[in-house]
């Protein structure tokens, strides 16, 4: 599909969901352009995950709709979205852990390719290329042969990058790509992965609690409150509003 810079890639008409008397999503209209890098932050409850989930498929608005790249996805479920373009890392990262590093790569690719076989051997059916250019691509290359349990936190949310972008989405939705990294470690992390989207040419929007990193990596941020996107706009702009410093900050 040709796409350019700055193309619409996705969009959220009216968006709403409750849960009992929470407003989780309020109504919200909310859209993302190819080649923006999206940091959304806000408070513990603000719906920054349930605006993830719904546009995952994970779950299903109560009303409002979700395009990626023209199409509707509103009741498209999680697999369907992400062989669409939109790939997805988790807070708690998602891995084989009984797996090497390899390959989970391998099981991503041979996911891919839909060429899971019982019978022929993973590293067989697996594109070889591809899991290699990856390893090095987000630097996993010398723990390759390691078991996905072993890795150090950093390393783990980087393959778990790394197995999203097998499936070479348009778009990369990560929750919270730093938590439980080491603080000295999360500029390392970040660093890699922003710069394995920029080299496939990923938009991305990644959730994010970290103001330091926020302003390092994010081309545009997003402030939730209440089920609502309360500011949108370029880092600085939204970072010297007194109401978002206050709301999402905790700044008195
Ligand atoms: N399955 C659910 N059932 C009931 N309430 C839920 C459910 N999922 C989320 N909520 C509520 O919806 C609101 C938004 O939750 P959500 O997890 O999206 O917030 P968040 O901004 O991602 O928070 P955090 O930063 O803690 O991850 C919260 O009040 C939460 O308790």
């Amino acid at each position: 599909m040709n796409s350019a810079p700055g193309d619409l890639l996705l969009e959220t008409r009216g968006l709403t969901l409750r849960f009992g008397a929470i407003n989780a999503a309020d109504n919200i209209d909310f859209t993302l352009r190819q080649g923006e890098h999206l940091a959304v932050i806000g408070a513990n409850g603000a719906g920054k995950t349930t605006f993830i989930n719904i546009c995952t498929g994970y779950i299903k608005p109560s009303s409002g709709t979700v395009l990626f790249a023209g199409r509707d996805i509103t009741l498209k479920g999680p697999r369907q979205i992400a062989r669409l373009g939109v790939g997805r890392s988790f807070q708690l990262p998602q891995l084989f852990l009984e797996h090497t590093v390899q390959e989970c790569l391998q099981l991503a690719s041979v996911a891919r390719d839909r060429k899971i076989s019982r019978w022929i051997p993973l590293a067989q059916n697996a594109n070889g290329t591809a899991v290699a250019e990856m390893l090095e691509l987000v630097e996993l290359t010398p723990y390759r042969n390691e078991p996905a349990a072993a890795l150090p936190e950093g390393r783990r949310k980087l393959l778990d990058v790394a197995i999203a972008l097998m499936l070479e989405p348009r778009l990369m939705i990560m929750d919270e790509p730093t938590s439980g990294v080491a603080s000295e470690d999360k500029h390392a992390v970040m660093r890699t992965i922003m710069a394995a989207l920029r080299q496939r040419n990923v938009t991305s929007w990644f959730v994010e609690h970290d103001v330091d990193i926020v302003l390092a990596y994010a081309t545009r941020v997003a402030a939730w409150i209440d089920g609502r996107v309360a500011a949108d706009g370029a880092p600085e702009a939204v970072f010297s509003d007194p109401a978002i410093r206050r709301e999402v900050l905790g700044e008195r």
